[in-house]
């Protein structure tokens, strides 16, 4: 069944100055997905995401968010974002963990006539979301990675999003942490109705989560089920410069 696009990449190409980082590139992401972005080192996953965000815009094509074009776009609390370096914080900084999570209604339309009690409700309700409300109080910088790691997702989800964008969130988080982390996602996705976009090396890992993949260097080169696309992508080719043996999919 088809839903509704909530992402929408139309013939998009980005250029960090004469470094062509992505090339008209389409890709939908439909209300309800669980997509897995992957793709080798530098082949344009990050950018890929930064352009969905609006923190790049594109030298080519169209990136429409929720039926609207990007510049026309205003509903941001709509979305939660989990950046590559969200959890590297050392031992001595200083926030924590409900600061943390708060920091995520900022940007929420709105957000400014909460009361302390509603901003403490909200906060809590995602922290117990994620599983880490016993560590309120606690310093970020003191925590292990894999919990660092839920705080941001509770940051991301305080605001309510419809959509979540994770770039890389499970590097350098042990195989526990990560089981469980992505059982997390699971249900945020089937329970909670949140349609995830996720970028990851792992292609073995993600690919037994996610419920569709999307191949990309610099251009799409598989858009599809994770079985299917593990049958017929010989690794090699979907990696290197014969991609067409990898069939190509609008899903
Ligand atoms: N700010 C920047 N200025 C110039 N070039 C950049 C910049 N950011 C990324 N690039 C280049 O653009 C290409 C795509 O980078 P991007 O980070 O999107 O790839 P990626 O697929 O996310 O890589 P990785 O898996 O290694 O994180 C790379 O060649 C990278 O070196």
């Amino acid at each position: 069944m088809e839903t509704n696009p909530v992402v929408e990449l139309k013939g998009v190409s980005f250029q960090y100055g004469d470094h062509l980082a992505v090339q008209d590139l389409n890709l939908a992401v439909c209300e309800g997905d669980f997509l897995g972005i992957i793709g080798p080192n530098g082949a344009g996953k990050s950018t890929a995401l930064k352009l969905m965000l609006g923190l790049l815009r594109p030298t080519q094509g169209v990136v429409s968010l929720f039926g609207r074009p990007l510049p026309q776009f205003k509903e941001w609390n709509k979305i939660g974002y989990v950046s590559q370096k969200a959890s590297s914080f050392n031992s001595n900084f200083p926030a924590t963990v409900t600061e943390v999570v708060e920091t995520g209604l900022l940007g929420e339309k709105g957000s400014w006539w909460l009361n302390r009690k509603e901003k403490g409700r909200k906060v809590l309700q995602a922290l117990e979301l994620v599983g880490m409300q016993d560590f309120q109080n606690r310093k970020i910088g003191d925590l292990s990675g894999g919990q660092q790691q839920r705080v941001f997702i509770a940051r991301a989800l305080v605001g309510n999003p419809q959509l979540m964008i994770l770039d890389e969130p499970v590097e350098g988080v042990d195989a526990d942490a990560q089981g469980q982390f992505y059982d997390l996602l699971d249900k945020l996705n089937k329970i909670h109705g949140i349609t995830l976009v996720i970028v990851s090396h792992d292609i073995g890992t993600i690919s037994n989560k996610v419920g569709k993949v999307a191949c990309i260097n610099k251009t799409l080169h598989y858009h599809g089920s994770p079985e299917e696309f593990l049958e017929i992508a010989d690794l090699s080719s979907a990696y290197g410069h014969e991609v067409s043996l990898v069939h190509h999919h609008h899903g």
